[in-house]
């Protein structure tokens, strides 16, 4: 991939707290990259670095080839749109999205007018920001952002602030507004929704460090580390142990290996060494009939939830001592394995779509530490 934005080694400390840990990322050009992370993992001083706004520790920043690492905000080239408006309150929407434009009147009278079009507010070119609502407000913000056709947009929670319908509206309208003008594009969330639906690529922050870099779909299906499974969508966790001959029980019942996220292969393993097993509650395959054949458990059926469009079944596996599972299904599902009105029913699991991670962070820590001065 040629980058149009290049980050190599990137450190930032606040006193004596590191925020961002030796940090490498590529952006090509026309991409649009989500940081997503929970609050305080660094995805805004990350924003801010690139932005220039705060000075960096340690390491590089290229844009098109040019090191920006040192240069003031206004060598850099980009747009930025932060989670509060930050319009200027005395300007209409138009002179606000003008502010930056130089060059003779009638041309940034022109662009004005282009920008307002993009953002579907010409009706609305004479209010002030407080006359326009919060999602028009972010609109204005974007035209702002936009007007000099910067090369990098940079998007600070943009959409945080506003209610649910808005934001999900504009949510899609700034995705469509971003591959029309193939503007390369960083947004800042800590909403995994928005990530997943928004980014061509998504970078997983966790305590200053990225976790993994992957489009939606590979973040989704196969996180690289149990935090990544944990903090994308919804997912079940299960406790099991390695039987020491590459296979693992789950209580009772044997089953081979699943995959190690990150693990180019699979790690040596004890006997008796405690997983944590993960898989996705679309991933769960429940069973019409009224026995467990082999391969299959039987689960009881503790609750139905309806979530729209799918309904979730909470489930405990009696032979997993106990384990607690919740399933996605849909309508038809449901009515195919005879749900409501029954309250056991025989599942299984692919050993393909589990992922098995240590049972700690810790203990695997423990483990090499040990494994090293052996
Ligand atoms: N100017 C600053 N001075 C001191 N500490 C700071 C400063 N800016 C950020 N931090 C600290 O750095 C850490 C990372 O902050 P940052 O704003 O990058 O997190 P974030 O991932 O964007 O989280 P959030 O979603 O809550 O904004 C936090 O612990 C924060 O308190």
């Amino acid at each position: 991939m040629s980058s149009y934005l290049s980050i190599r080694g990137l450190e930032k400390s606040f006193a004596a707290r590191t925020v961002l840990q030796h940090l490498d990322l590529d952006i090509a050009k026309g991409e649009f990259v989500c940081l997503l992370g929970p609050s305080g993992c660094g995805k805004t001083t990350l924003l801010r670095q690139i932005a220039g706004l705060d000075l960096t520790d340690a390491g590089s920043i290229t844009m098109q080839g040019r090191d920006i690492t040192r240069l003031p905000p206004a060598q850099r080239d980009y747009g930025i749109v932060f989670q509060s408006y930050a319009l200027f309150p005395n300007l209409s929407a138009a002179d606000n999205i003008a502010y930056g434009l130089r060059g003779p009147r009638k041309q940034r009278q022109a662009r004005v007018a282009e920008l307002l079009a993009l953002v579907g507010l010409e009706h609305l070119q004479g209010h002030y920001p407080a006359q326009l609502s919060g999602g028009q407000q972010q609109r204005v913000a974007l035209a702002r952002a936009l007007a000099t056709a910067p090369g990098l947009l940079l998007l600070d929670e943009p959409l945080s602030a506003l209610d649910a319908r808005v934001r999900e509206h504009l949510r899609l309208e700034i995705k469509s507004l971003q591959q029309k003008l193939h503007v390369t594009t960083i947004m800042v969330t800590h909403d995994q929704e928005e990530a997943l639906l928004m980014a061509d690529r998504v970078v997983v922050m966790n305590g200053g460090r990225i976790e993994q870099i992957g489009a939606p779909l590979e973040v989704y299906r196969d996180p690289a580390s149990r935090f990544v499974a944990g903090f994308v969508g919804q997912g079940n966790w299960l406790d099991a142990t390695a039987d020491g001959k590459g296979g693992l029980r789950i209580g009772m019942q044997e089953m081979a290996m699943p995959v190690w996220p990150g693990h180019a292969e699979q790690p040596q393993l004890q006997d008796g060494q405690p997983l944590k097993l993960f898989l996705r509650p679309e991933e769960v395959s429940l069973h019409g009939g009224d026995a467990a054949l082999p391969g299959q458990v039987m689960a009881s059926v503790d609750k139905l939830e309806l979530l729209g469009p799918i309904y979730r079944i909470g489930l405990t596996v009696a032979a997993w001592n106990h384990q607690q599972l919740r399933a996605d299904v849909t309508h038809e599902q449901l009515a195919a394995l005879g749900l409501p009105g029954r309250a056991s029913l025989p599942l299984s699991l692919t050993a393909a779509r589990l992922k098995a991670y240590p049972a700690s962070a810790a203990k695997q820590a423990e483990h090499s530490a040990a494994g090293a001065q052996a």
